[in-house]
């Protein structure tokens, strides 16, 4: 029955396929899937069609579960000689599906993998193929050879290994055309969905409210409080702004938030990163700091129940060390968003929610034009490794937690984790806040945020703040000049900074540098 009901997909999707409607073939071969998520021709049709929507890093994770299966499936011993065959040059199919995905993310040396794979089948290849694979293995040895010489040039400010440097390849950062829960994806999901965040806001935060921002969020428009309309597409940009007058030193939001350290198996507290020894408790608490099962310490029993609460159990005893070696291999930078990922990812399995469903990461933007690292060890074999660790099947939960969700997580947290540094480039400690996540940057700032010893977020105003005024936060020291706040910004966060001191500074100077502070940033 579900064979028939495949092929009938099949069918229509070769249709639509005809007709160039890509993301409808899509969705037909992603039900298939779910019909039979064990079918390895499926994986290479989504695989191309993903190809076609110039989603790589999909069309890779596809082809590599569909030659996964072929794999397995060609190790049995009883498999009948056509079911063999016909295994057989599936496989040839997807080799070569994986090898188009991996040289369109520049990920040279799996490449060069997968064309080694491919020559050892050469007797069933044609011709033209071979000759095709032979030039193809000669270019990416070309780059390798390349890319070994800038490495080497480099090497001080790449901070990875040899092998995973020469492996570092780039994909876009895509907004995913399906995504259903991209929040804000209509006028009446704006306003539906301010309305969520402000109640949310309200008890923490007074005098503030989250509105959306015309482009550029430092020229905030006071005749759009809240939510007025406007005919943009994708998520609008939002802001926070005061409702009402705020006096300089006035506290303005203390915010509960996720907190990670980089160190997993360090001695702090898993939930808040305090140190577990500098507990409090009275001696008859200890009992009730610890995890009874797996013996998990935390720093407090309010740590202690709220990590129980939203994610221990779905990790609870369970070996984390493959996740922290392909963690390690990324930089220090991105291991903090992995490990937030794990942690988003682990709420959502004890909670029976989507990913992007979780209040922590629903109303966050993602988008960004910024082309990422993408490496298979802590790109692909990373999210493999948590779905495992998780008790997940990389196969059969594509419904919540296929490849192009977690990527979208990766996303919104890579655009919103605040990073506690202790050196540049190095963060000891990440934060995931929700509102906190809302406040736009600036270079001169009329807000600060500090950490308060109950993992809590503190925003304190640093100067009057005007009714409807908007409150921004300085994401980076101020104090560096603007070329190398610019350079940050592009580098780090993904985006040009278009606070009014930025426009002001490079403005003035006609595009370079003037060393002269703005007075309110003297202040
Ligand atoms: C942490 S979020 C801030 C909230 C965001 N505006 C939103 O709609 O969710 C950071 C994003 O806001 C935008 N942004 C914040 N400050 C900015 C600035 N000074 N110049 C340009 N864009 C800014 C960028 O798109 C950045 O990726």
């Amino acid at each position: 029955m579900s064979r028939e009901a495949i092929d009938k997909l099949v069918h229509s999707a070769r249709e639509l396929l005809e007709a160039k409607d890509y993301l409808g073939a899509r969705e037909l071969y992603t039900q298939g899937l779910k019909l039979d998520p064990f079918d390895a021709t499926l994986w290479n049709y989504r695989s191309n069609v993903h190809m076609k929507l110039q989603h790589p890093e999909l069309a890779f994770t596809d082809a590599a579960r569909g030659l996964k299966l072929l794999d397995d499936k060609l190790a049995q011993t009883n498999l009948s000689l056509p079911d063999r065959n016909f295994s057989v040059f599936m496989k040839i199919d997807l080799l070569f599906s994986c090898l188009l995905a991996a040289e369109n993310l520049n990920i040279c040396e799996t490449a060069l993998q997968f064309i080694d794979r491919l020559l050892t089948n050469s007797h069933l290849l044609s011709n033209e193929a071979r000759q095709t694979i032979l030039s193809k293995q000669k270019s990416l040895k070309r780059t390798i050879k390349a890319q070994r010489h800038a490495f080497v040039v480099a090497n001080d400010s790449l901070r990875i290994n040899l092998h995973d440097a020469l492996d570092l390849g780039t994909m876009r950062m895509p907004k995913y055309s399906w995504n259903e829960f991209e929040p804000f994806n209509s006028e009446n999901d704006i306003e539906t969905q301010l309305n969520e965040i402000n109640i949310m806001l309200e008890p923490i935060a007074p005098k503030l409210l989250v509105v959306r921002m015309p482009d550029n969020p430092t020229h905030f428009d006071f005749n759009k409080v809240p939510g007025a309309s406007s005919s943009e597409a994708s998520r609008p940009q939002l802001g926070i702004i005061a409702r009402e007058k705020i006096t300089r030193k006035e506290k303005i939001l203390d915010e509960p938030g996720i907190f990670i350290n980089n160190g997993l198996y360090g001695p702090k507290c898993n939930y808040c990163n305090n140190i577990v020894s500098a507990s409090k408790e009275k001696p008859v608490d200890i009992d009730k700091t610890a995890c009874a099962k797996c013996e998990e310490r935390f720093c407090s029993v309010q740590c202690c129940e709220l990590a129980l609460k939203t994610y221990h159990q779905a990790i609870c005893g369970r070996d984390i060390s493959e996740i922290m070696e392909y963690v390690a291999r990324g930089r220090t930078c991105s291991s903090l968003l992995h490990l937030f990922a794990f942690r988003v990812l682990a709420m959502a399995v004890q909670s029976n929610k989507h990913p992007l469903e979780m209040s922590v990461v629903k109303y966050l933007s993602a988008g960004t034009k910024q082309n990422v690292p993408w490496n298979i060890y802590y790109s692909y074999l990373l999210y493999l490794s948590m779905l495992k660790t998780l008790g997940l099947c990389q196969y059969r939960d594509i419904d919540k937690f296929d490849f192009w969700v977690y990527y979208t997580l990766q996303n919104k947290l890579q655009c919103n984790v605040f990073g506690e540094y202790k050196a540049p480039q190095q963060p000891e400690n990440g934060k995931l806040l929700i509102f906190n996540s809302f406040l736009n940057h600036s270079c001169a700032p009329n807000a600060v945020y500090f950490k308060d010893r109950h993992a809590h977020q503190v925003v304190v105003a640093c100067e009057d703040i005007e009714k409807y005024q908007q409150v921004f936060i300085s994401y980076i020291d101020p104090n560096c000049p603007v070329s190398k706040r610019q350079q940050l910004f592009e580098g780090t966060f993904g985006f040009t900074c278009a606070c009014e001191r930025c426009v002001h500074e490079i403005g003035a100077a006609n595009g370079k540098e003037i060393r002269k502070q703005t007075s309110r940033s003297k202040k």
